[in-house]
């Protein structure tokens, strides 16, 4: 037994002795050891030049660590997973301290750039958007926040792809949770939304009297405008507000490295291989069949490695695309511009969306009082500790009638900074520097609330496309926001509403205002007009990482709904790229539930070839 499962062990028997504050103090020094000594990931496989396997999964993040886990359940089946980065780090374990990791080693660093006249509050016109480079992918390195969306969303989804409507949907989200919070199921309503029997940890770890305080009083502040306070952001309500469930127990995070990958570590047929990157599948161009893949090594070599059965591409919204269109899979127009010949012509890179944010910011009380907070807060890197309330709602108007009164149109993401937190605010702000530091002067002697806007479900469509015919170069990642006007449309008017959280009685008792912060390209416009509004969300414009729809599921689109890319045998996309409509809310345990249903379709189909061969059906049983 490992020293870890010894650790494992110990902490459970220590949670099962209730909440005395030396327990929780012994729990957390020993959760923190555990992460900082860290033992339990998957071995890495060295893997060879010409070996074989049955599956070939390309990427260890949301989906594809879920798909690869699933499949090794059948013991007769030899699974490749196939990762460019290795082993998360402690700063990933620990929720604490994930906003960290966004520009380390364990980020692919990518650069997305805006259209001329949006965006011009950044420097250079563009942004660094980050994507998880490490077991777990994004679920290793995102803000932790669990959140699936509505069934209208799915729904929308089926539609367009058969198959993937909510009951059908819900089954897997079931499937992959582990509901830590016992609350939930005192209400019928809710309980039959959740599920205790997955591997993916959900909890929503207890704050401090003062911190819940915070949050209370927000969440009434919200109910004064009109949001009521919901028990949960995954329940049956379309809108509310409250406190989130986080992918956190036991102070880790539980990201799919941690609840897919290590539960299978010991399966002899299932190999992780790291530090491997995926250049190119392997085609016939013949019988334009997937074989393989070419895999860029830890020692800089070009190497082949094939698949019997079936490729799985689940690199993410960014670097599936890449892949395919790398290997002639992608529009003809744009594969013609870097001289890749084309086999298949496929609208791979197009229909990028994403969830871009409007940050607004409001001066609260001052004092002492409120500057303690940040200072309690700091010691715990084992649970989010920074008071956030998440909320939906829909903005009044016959004009805003897209989407449908079954979906909201905005999701907010509302974080408290005690007085005096300002160089947190400064340094993780990436806008021009007369605006970040005008939010640290904001901040200095007052609280200060930011709400980061969610726009849910844009019209505007972005793209991926090739750099060039290197590999190894990035993407260009063209955002597209605000392409189409609409988008701009509502989110003033989801900006005019949100600012009204100023005229709600708490923070009218404690004077509460919106601070003037400079935008260069707004300065001619009358500051806090609905004109200025309008410049301001267009140009401050930032994102919540949450890029879909790339490599889309629909007749006319990439895949199919069973995520086999039209035109090409044994290859599928499983992914977040997959996604046909963003959702009404984050992005990862809906991607976790696409590599969940993809992996039963795999097992489906492979059984279905055997019987059509007349041959031995390995692991039938399991299905
Ligand atoms: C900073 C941040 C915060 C976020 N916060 C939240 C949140 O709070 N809640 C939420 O629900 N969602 C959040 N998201 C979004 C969510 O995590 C993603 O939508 C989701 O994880 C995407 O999953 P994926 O499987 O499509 O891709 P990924 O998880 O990115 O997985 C792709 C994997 O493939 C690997 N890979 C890529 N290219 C290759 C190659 N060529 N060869 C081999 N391996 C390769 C990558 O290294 C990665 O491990 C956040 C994202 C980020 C980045």
């Amino acid at each position: 037994m490992s020293s870890n499962v010894e650790i494992n062990e110990f902490l459970k028997i220590l949670q099962s002795f209730g909440s005395t504050s030396v327990v929780q103090w012994i729990l957390r020094v020993l959760t923190i050891s555990q992460a900082v000594f860290q033992t339990g990931w998957p071995e890495n496989y060295e893997i060879s030049d010409g070996e074989r396997f049955d599956f070939i999964v390309v990427g260890s993040g949301s989906a594809g660590a879920v798909v690869a886990a699933r499949l090794s359940e059948i013991p007769e089946f030899k699974v490749l997973l196939l990762e460019t980065g290795g082993d998360p780090p402690p700063t990933s374990v620990l929720p604490g301290l994930s906003r960290t990791l966004p520009g380390t080693k364990y980020d692919w660093n990518y650069t997305a750039v805006f259209d001329e006249g949006v965006g011009q509050a950044h420097p250079g016109g563009y942004m660094s958007y980050p994507r998880g480079k490490l077991l777990g992918g994004c679920s290793s390195i995102n803000y932790l926040i669990y959140s699936r969306g509505v069934p209208e969303d799915y729904e929308n989804w089926n539609r367009i792809a058969p198959g993937w409507d909510w009951e059908t949907v819900l089954y897997y989200f079931k499937k992959l949770e582990d509901m830590k919070d016992p609350l939930i199921f005192e209400h019928p309503e809710n309980a039959r939304l959740h599920s205790t029997t997955g591997p993916v940890k959900v909890s929503r770890p207890k704050t401090p009297p003062s911190t819940a305080l915070i949050d209370d009083i927000r969440i009434q502040s919200y109910e004064e405008m009109g949001i009521p306070r919901v028990l949960e952001i995954n329940g049956p309500e379309i809108v509310g507000a409250a406190r989130p469930h986080f992918n956190i127990y036991g102070g880790r995070r539980s990201s799919t490295a941690e609840s897919y990958l290590k539960p299978a570590k010991d399966r002899t047929n299932l190999k992780v291989a790291k530090y491997s990157t995926v250049t190119k599948v392997l085609i016939d161009p013949g019988t334009l069949r997937a074989y393989g893949v070419q895999v860029y090594t830890s020692s800089k070599t070009y190497i082949h490695v094939y698949a019997t059965e079936e490729v799985i591409v689940s690199a993410g919204t960014f670097n599936s695309p890449k892949i395919l269109l790398q290997s002639g899979i992608g529009p003809q127009e744009e594969l013609s511009k870097v001289q890749i010949k084309t086999l298949v012509d496929l609208p791979v890179g197009k229909n990028l969306h994403d969830h871009q944010v409007i940050q607004l910011n409001y001066k609260g009380k001052r004092g002492l009082e409120t500057a303690l907070q940040n200072i309690l807060t700091a010691f715990q890197i084992d649970t989010i500790p920074s008071p956030l309330q998440i909320g939906f709602f829909r903005v009044n108007g016959s004009e805003f009638e897209y989407p449908s009164k079954l979906q909201p149109h905005f999701q907010f993401f509302n974080s408290y900074y005690g007085a005096g937190a300002s160089e947190d605010l400064v340094s993780g702000c990436s806008l021009e520097k007369d605006f970040c530091l005008a939010l640290g002067s904001a901040n200095v002697n007052n609280e200060l609330d930011t709400v980061l806007l969610a726009l849910l479900h844009p019209l505007s469509r972005g793209e991926v496309k090739l750099r060039s015919t290197d590999p190894l170069d990035d993407p260009i990642i063209e955002l597209g926001y605000f392409r189409n006007d609409y988008d701009l449309k509502v989110v003033t008017e989801g900006v005019k509403y949100m600012n009204t959280l100023i005229n709600t009685t708490y923070f009218k008792e404690v004077k509460a205002s919106i601070p003037k912060l400079s935008v260069t390209a707004c300065e001619n416009i009358e500051w806090g007009s609905d004109e200025f509004w309008e410049c301001y969300a267009k140009n401050t414009v930032l994102s919540v990482q949450h890029a879909v729809g790339t490599c889309r599921m629909a007749q006319d689109g990439v895949v199919d709904e069973r995520l086999r890319v039209h035109g090409v045998a044994r290859l599928r996309v499983v992914d977040a790229s997959v996604i046909p409509l963003i959702p009404s809310g984050n992005t990862n345990a809906p991607t976790m539930m696409v590599g969940e249903k993809a992996a039963d379709m795999i097992k489906e189909d492979f059984h279905k070839r055997k019987k059509e061969n007349n041959k031995d059906c390995p692991g039938e049983t399991v299905l």
